[in-house]
This record gives structure tokens, C-alpha cells and sequence, in this order.
């Protein structure tokens, strides 16, 4: 599905990306987590197409993807769920996401046929109700709050029809109820959807919780990768990020 090989970013002197290798079981539901610095963004940035790697592969579905411009890569099948919400704060949600689904397919089917507006309403529903926002159909997206503006960003990715979804921190700035909340939504979504999906995240009840694997970054270099039992036990992990007395904590 998605393997980097010995990928390498730098800026200026500080190497972002450490000869990173990773092979993403199709299907798989991981988390990437590290201290604050340690290469996490950026290794969206290159699987997404917003950074170029200075050396190595990112192949996706058997195809090499590192260099191409991130609408490319989205075509492949990679979304990833940006703040995208603000950007277009006066629109409602159901207008949201007809546009999102209309820049979908104009591009796609547009010499076939193009994708009539009853079809895009359609789809507009079906995404509202895949991350729980029908009854805000008619809210402006300015006005839905914090937790809302991320289920929206999450749906907006989704109307991209990826089988890939980048989700970078789904919980920040949620209190502790609204964060679970949240990720079982992701959750259940990336079940029923049966995606691939990958989250950064810095909240360890939530990664322990939800992840199948857990991938450990750390100065740019993978430190650890393995289930959760497996990383709450690695001692590299728990000196590099965990801290002692982690192990009690969550379990
Ligand atoms: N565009 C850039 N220009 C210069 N340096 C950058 C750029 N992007 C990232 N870096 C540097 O690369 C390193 C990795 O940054 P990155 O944002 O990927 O870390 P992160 O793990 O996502 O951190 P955080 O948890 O704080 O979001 C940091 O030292 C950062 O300062």
C-alpha cells in the first residue's frame, strides 16, 4: 500500500527525515508519535506531496509518488485532513461539502459526463452522515464548534475518495470527553470505510487505546514500530519519549 524507503528531508542543517523506511499494511489503522521536532509533520508533507524527499522512494499502490504535486497524489488516493473548515468559514456545511464533492469529480468525469448537482447533493448527505454532521446541514462552517470544525475537515478529506487519510493530531485543542468522542468517530469511520489511515498524535490514552501499530519517531529516525503492548515496553521508547512510570499510567 504506502512503503518509504531510506527516505532523507533536510532543512538547512536539521535533518527532518532520517533514512526513514516504513511499510503501511493496507488496511491499517497506525499512529506516528514522537517528541515535539522529531520529523512527524514532515513525513506527512512527503507522503502528501507538499515537501519533495532529498533521496529515497515513497511508493503507494506499486507506483513511485515522492515528487509528484500534491493534487496528483490525491488523485492516487491520499487525503489528508487539513484545517480546511476556516478557509471557507461562510459556507455551510451542506455547501461544503457539494463543493468539495463537485472539485471532486469535475476534473474526473467531466468528458465522460458531468456529475449533475441531485448527484452531488447525494454525496453531500452520504458525507454529512458518515461524520455525524446532518443535522448542522444548514450551519455555517464558522459557526459549528472546535470538535465540528475537525469532523468536517475530516469529511472534506473524505470527499476526496482516498484509501489513504493523513490525519495530523484529529484532537488537539479537545477537552478530555470531546477527545474521545472524537476518535472513536475516526475509528469507527476508518472500520466501516475500510481505509488506511495513519494519525499523528501527542495524546498517549488515545494512541494506546486506538492504534493496531504505533511508529516512534525521534530526531527524524524511526525509533520503534510495533503494536501498542510492544512499544509501551520498549525501553528506547520509554527513555527517548514515554517517560518512567509510563507503563502504569496507562495501563
Ligand atoms: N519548512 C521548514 N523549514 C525549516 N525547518 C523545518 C521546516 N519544517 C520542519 N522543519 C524542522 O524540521 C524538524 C521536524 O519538524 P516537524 O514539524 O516535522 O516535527 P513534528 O514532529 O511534527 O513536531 P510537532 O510535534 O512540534 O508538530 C524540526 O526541527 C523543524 O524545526
Amino acid at each position: 500500500m504506502l512503503k518509504l524507503t531510506n527516505v532523507k528531508k533536510s532543512f538547512g542543517g536539521v535533518l527532518a527525515t532520517n533514512d526513514l523506511s516504513i511499510d503501511f499494511t493496507p488496511g491499517s489503522l497506525s499512529a506516528i508519535i514522537g517528541p515535539n521536532g522529531a520529523g512527524k509533520t514532515t513525513l506527512f508533507n512527503l507522503i502528501a506531496g507538499r515537501l519533495r524527499p532529498d533521496s529515497g522512494s515513497i511508493v503507494f499502490n506499486n507506483e513511485e509518488i515522492s515528487g509528484l504535486p500534491a493534487t496528483e497524489i490525491v488523485h492516487k488516493g491520499i487525503a489528508r485532513a487539513f484545517q480546511v473548515a476556516s478557509l471557507f468559514p461562510s459556507f455551510s456545511v451542506q455547501d461544503s461539502f457539494e463543493a468539495a464533492v463537485l472539485a471532486r469529480h469535475r476534473k474526473m468525469n467531466d468528458i465522460v459526463r458531468p456529475f449533475s448537482q441531485a448527484e452531488s447533493r447525494d454525496r453531500a448527505h452520504h458525507l454529512m452522515q458518515m461524520v455525524g454532521l446532518e443535522s448542522r446541514a444548514r450551519t455555517l462552517a464558522k459557526h459549528l464548534p472546535h470538535g465540528e470544525q475537525k469532523l468536517l475537515d475530516i469529511g472534506l478529506a473524505l470527499a476526496l475518495e482516498p484509501r489513504l487519510l493523513l490525519l495530523d493530531e484529529p484532537t488537539a485543542g479537545m477537552g478530555p470527553e470531546e477527545r474521545f468522542q472524537m476518535i472513536e468517530r475516526v475509528h469507527e469511520l476508518w472500520e466501516r470505510e475500510q481505509l488506511t489511515l495513519i494519525f499523528i498524535e501527542h495524546d498517549m490514552d488515545i494512541v494506546f487505546a486506538h492504534a493496531q501499530v504505533i511508529r516512534v519517531l525521534y530526531y527524524g529516525a524511526l525509533l520503534a514500530e510495533g503494536t501498542p503492548a510492544e512499544i509501551r515496553n520498549n525501553q528506547a521508547v520509554i527513555d527517548a519519549y514515554l517517560g518512567a512510570g509510563f507503563e502504569e499510567e496507562v495501563a
